[in-house]
């Protein structure tokens, strides 16, 4: 049995992810772990997740219970995913990494841990999101240069990055596959006197709106037709069984820096 931590139990994610490893064969709910003066403090981590009772009280101490785990999985925010990992490196845990919005320095203080650590990290982890990802890059190959590209993703009121983790991969996918460099291309939103579209830009747009779990549309747009590969999460229980399958695979890999292409064997398709 691999012992699984969580951490931001009581968050969106944190929910999900209670409700999917209690119900996913070969791991056990070991650890809940929510920040200090977090209400959720002390609740049993089945209940809060709206479950019956799991046995395991949601602590704010990651240190006192990290020795208990086999693997940490993390949906909370950089600074706090940052903290998580730094005692995975100083007790050797794997670590699955689903938090998005890092920053250049943080992203690469992850591919210094990674060298002598197993951690996987991936801004979305349902399949859908992740075939799509595949099918950009064919879509790209074929009609890229011809076209206009466009990104458009919403989520709910709650959101705090935009764009979203996955709008951001599905453009580097595509700006890779066209051999152009995101962060010279990127156009983020337009306002005012913009001037013609600059033909190998990548577009982003962004809605924050109510309780929308996750939608993401990229548009390749030519004069008299247009390509629109979309994906839509209705519930958060996809990304959750796309963590516990990563943890799953994480606990019988070594260490190195994996994304949930890896995971899903799509890298070579
Ligand atoms: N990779 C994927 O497939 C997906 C990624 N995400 C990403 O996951 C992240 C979380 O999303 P979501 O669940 O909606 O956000 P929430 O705000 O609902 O949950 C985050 C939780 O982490 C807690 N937290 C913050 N700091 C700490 C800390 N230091 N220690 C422990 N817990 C902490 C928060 O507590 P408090 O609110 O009290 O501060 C909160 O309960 C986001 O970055 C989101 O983009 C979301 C869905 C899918
Ligand atoms: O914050 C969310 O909710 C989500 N965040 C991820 C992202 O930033 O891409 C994935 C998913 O779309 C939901």
């Amino acid at each position: 049995m691999i012992r699984v931590g969580i951490i931001g139990a009581a968050g969106r994610m944190g929910h999900a992810l209670i409700r999917a490893c209690a119900t996913t064969p070969g791991l056990t709910l070991a650890a809940a772990i929510e920040r200090p003066g977090s209400p959720a403090i002390g609740t049993d981590a089945g209940e809060l997740a709206g479950q019956a009772k799991l046995g395991i009280p949601v602590t704010d101490d990651l240190a006192a219970a990290i020795d208990g785990i086999d693997v940490l999985i993390d949906f909370t925010r950089p600074e706090s995913s940052l903290a998580a990992l730094a005692l995975c490196q100083a007790h050797g845990k794997r670590l699955v990494i689903g938090t998005t919005g890092f920053g250049p320095e943080q992203k690469a203080a992850i591919e210094q841990a990674a060298q002598t650590l197993p951690i996987m990290l991936a801004p979305n982890m349902s399949v859908g999101v992740n075939l799509c990802l595949k099918l950009l890059e064919i879509a790209a190959k074929i009609i890229g240069d011809n076209t206009d590209i466009e990104i458009i993703e919403a989520h709910h009121r709650h959101k705090v990055d935009a764009p979203s983790g996955t709008a951001l991969r599905m453009g580097e996918v595509v700006a890779a596959a066209l051999g152009r460099d995101l962060k010279q291309c990127a156009v983020y939103g337009r306002e005012g006197h913009t001037g013609e579209r600059d033909p190998k830009s990548i577009g982003f747009s962004v809605i924050r709106a109510g309780d929308i779990v996750g939608e993401h549309t990229v548009m390749f747009a030519d004069e008299g037709e247009r390509v629109e590969i979309t994906h839509n999460a209705s519930s958060r229980a996809t990304f959750a069984k796309g963590a516990m399958r990563a943890a799953l695979w994480l606990a019988e890999t070594p260490a190195g820096l994996y994304d949930m292409q890896d995971v899903l064997g799509l890298k070579n398709y």
